[in-house]
């Protein structure tokens, strides 16, 4: 079976949770998946709150209207993808760039439920190389600090975010203690967000494979 049937098949099973009212989506090629199915049975819920302009994008071409997170304050649920998870439901996000919103809105949301292949579940997050949003001027100070803390920053060329700010890709970093490490790249000025989300994971992680969905929820 192919990693994009395993993603669907996580956000089919993500559907479950969906109650009603205004809810979190987050950004991705899962999330698309639950984005075209949410798309189905969009009688049941009042709109969405977006996490990228891809998303709003999609979601509005599907008829599910979007709200500004300012005009609705907490949400009930969030759905989102994963770069990868550790067993704690501790991810990395941000490999399509939209880490900020995203990590905006899980905190905004009293539940969050993270949809993807099972391909993503690690048993130590950062094979996959840690996304750092930057502001543009900050861009090589934010590096020579990530070089500091023993990573290998790569600027992602050419890639603006929805933010008007700039990633870089940290490769090579031990990622042993990631709340220590999210809250030491948080610190650097200039650093937007880290794409490491260990202070607020996942409550809800839903893998898909070969032979269906498991679920796994933060201890
Ligand atoms: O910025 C992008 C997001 O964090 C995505 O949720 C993440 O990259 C996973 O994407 P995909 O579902 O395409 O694997």
């Amino acid at each position: 079976m192919n990693q994009d049937e395993m993603k669907r098949r996580a956000a089919q099973a993500a559907l479950d949770y969906v109650e009603g009212g205004i809810i979190g989506v987050g950004t991705g090629s899962t999330v698309n998946h639950f984005i075209d199915l949410l798309a189905g049975i969009k009688g049941r819920i009042d709109g969405a709150v977006s996490s990228s302009e891809a998303s709003t994008a999609r979601l509005t071409r599907h008829g599910i209207a979007v709200f500004d997170l300012n005009a609705v304050g907490e949400l009930s649920l969030y759905v989102d993808g994963a770069d990868e998870s550790n067993h704690r439901l501790q991810l990395i996000k941000g490999g399509g760039g939209a880490l900020t919103r995203e990590k905006i809105i899980a905190d905004a949301s009293q539940r969050f439920v993270c949809i993807a292949d099972d391909s993503k579940l690690v048993d130590t997050l950062g094979r996959f190389p840690l996304p750092v949003e930057v502001i543009p001027m900050a861009r090589g100070h934010v590096a020579r600090q990530l070089v500091k803390l023993g990573g290998t920053p790569v600027w992602r060329e050419g890639f603006v975010t929805d933010n008007g700010n700039l990633i870089l890709d940290v490769r090579h970093l031990s990622i042993e203690d990631p709340l220590a490490i999210e809250q030491q790249i948080n610190a650097i000025p200039g650093v937007v967000t880290v794409g490491l989300f260990a202070r607020r994971p996942a409550d809800v992680l839903i893998l898909g494979g070969p032979d269906g969905t498991k679920t796994l929820t933060a201890a």
